[in-house]
C-alpha cells in the first residue's frame, strides 16, 4: 500500500535511476502517446469495473489509472504541485 505522494517519489526516482526491468521506465521511454494510449483504457476499465464488477475491482482499476497518470505527468515535465494547483 501507498499514497499518491508516495508514488511519485518512487516513480520519479526509477525516472532518475532507470532501474533495469522497470514498467515505469519502459513506459517513459514509450513516450506521451503511449502513455496517454494507456491511460484511456485504463480509465475505461475504472469505469466498466465501477458498473459491473464490484468495488475491489474498481479500486484495482482506479489504483492503475492513477499509476499511468504519474507515468503522463512524468513524461510531460508535470510536477505534484502543477497538478494539485488545480485541485
Ligand atoms: N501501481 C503500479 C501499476 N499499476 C499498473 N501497472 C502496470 O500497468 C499494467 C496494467 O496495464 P495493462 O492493462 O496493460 O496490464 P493488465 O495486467 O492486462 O491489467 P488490466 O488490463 O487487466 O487492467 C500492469 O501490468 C503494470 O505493468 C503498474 N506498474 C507499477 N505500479 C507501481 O509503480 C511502482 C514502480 O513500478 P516499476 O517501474 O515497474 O518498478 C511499483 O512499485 C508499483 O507500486
Amino acid at each position: 500500500m501507498k499514497t499518491f505522494d508516495e508514488l511519485w517519489s518512487e516513480l520519479s526516482e526509477k525516472a532518475r535511476t532507470r532501474p533495469d526491468g522497470s514498467g515505469t521506465v519502459k513506459q517513459l521511454d514509450a513516450g506521451v502517446h503511449a502513455i496517454g494510449k494507456k491511460l484511456v483504457e485504463e480509465a475505461a476499465e475504472s469505469w466498466m469495473a465501477a458498473e459491473h464488477e464490484g468495488r475491489e475491482r474498481a479500486a484495482e482499476e482506479i489504483s492503475q489509472l492513477l499509476y499511468h497518470a504519474q507515468c503522463l505527468m512524468l513524461a510531460s515535465g508535470i510536477e505534484l504541485d502543477d497538478v494539485y494547483a488545480h485541485l
